[in-house]
C-alpha cells in the first residue's frame, strides 16, 4: 500500500515544533487564524530558524484572511502551502492565488455538496482538506465525519490530479480505520494532544499504527 502522506496541524509552542518536526510526518501545520492555536508570525519565525535540521513542508492555516494577513506572515515565514480553511468564496481564492504565488490547499466541510465544491474550486487550488462539519467551529473540533464518504473524496481529488487530505478527529485509536479507506493524506491536530500541548506518547503510537497498517496492507 502507497504510505499516505501526514500533516500534523496546530503546532503552538518549540515543543511542540520540536517534536512534530523530528517525527516522520510530511507537512507541519501552524495557526493564523483566530482561535486556541492561533500563532504569531514571528514566532513562528523564531522557532523554525533554531537550527533544528527538519525535513517537512510548512503549511499556513488562514480563515477567511486579508492579503495583508497571508502577506505579513509570508514575510516572516517561508510557507510551501496555504491552508484556507474558512468560508471562501471561489472568486476570492481566484483572488488570492492570484496575489500570492504559492501552493493553496482548500479546506472543504463533510457535507452534500462537498464532492461538487472541490471540482468547482479545482482551477485554482492544489489540494483539499476534507473536514468535519461543526457549527460555529471552522476546525480542529477532534470530531470525526462518517469516513463512508471518503472514496468519493479521493476518486474525486484523483480525476482532478489533486492531493487530497482527510481531517478532523483522527487519532492513534482510529487511524487503522481510515487507512482501510487508503486516504491519499492524513491531517491531525487534537488526536496528538494532551493538556494542549502536543503529546510525544500519543504521536509515537499513531506512528506505530500507520506504519503497521502500511506494513500489512
Ligand atoms: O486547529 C485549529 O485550531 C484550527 C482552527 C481554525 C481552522 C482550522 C484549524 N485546524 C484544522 O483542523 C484540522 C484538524 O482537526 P482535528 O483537531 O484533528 O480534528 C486540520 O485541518 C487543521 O488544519
Amino acid at each position: 500500500m502507497q504510505k499516505p502522506l501526514l500533516k500534523l496541524c496546530g503546532n503552538r509552542s518549540y515543543e511542540d515544533f520540536l517534536l512534530t518536526s523530528q517525527s516522520p510526518a510530511d507537512y507541519l501545520g501552524f495557526i493564523f487564524a483566530k482561535g486556541k492555536r492561533q500563532v504569531q508570525p514571528q514566532e513562528v519565525k523564531e522557532w523554525i530558524g533554531r537550527h533544528i535540521p527538519f525535513s517537512q513542508k510548512i503549511v499556513g492555516v488562514f480563515v477567511n484572511p486579508t492579503n495583508e494577513e497571508i502577506a505579513e506572515v509570508l514575510n516572516a515565514v517561508p510557507l510551501d502551502v496555504i491552508q484556507l480553511h474558512g468560508n471562501e468564496s471561489i472568486e476570492r481564492v481566484e483572488e488570492l492565488t492570484a496575489a500570492f504565488d504559492s501552493c493553496f490547499w482548500k479546506a472543504l466541510h463533510h457535507q452534500a455538496d462537498t464532492v461538487s465544491k472541490m471540482s468547482a474550486y479545482a482551477p485554482f487550488v492544489d489540494g483539499y482538506i476534507i473536514d468535519t462539519l461543526i457549527k460555529g467551529e471552522w476546525g480542529g473540533t477532534g470530531e470525526t465525519f462518517d469516513w463512508m464518504s471518503v472514496p468519493s473524496y479521493k476518486k474525486m481529488a484523483q480525476k482532478l490530479n489533486k492531493i487530497c487530505f482527510i481531517a478532523g478527529g483522527i487519532d492513534a485509536d482510529n487511524v487503522s480505520n481510515l487507512l482501510d479507506l487508503h486516504p491519499a493524506g492524513v491531517d491531525l491536530s487534537s488526536g496528538i494532544e494532551q493538556n494542549e500541548k502536543k503529546d510525544s506518547a500519543k504521536l509515537q503510537l499513531l506512528i506505530e499504527r500507520m506504519n503497521k497498517h502500511v506494513s500489512i496492507s
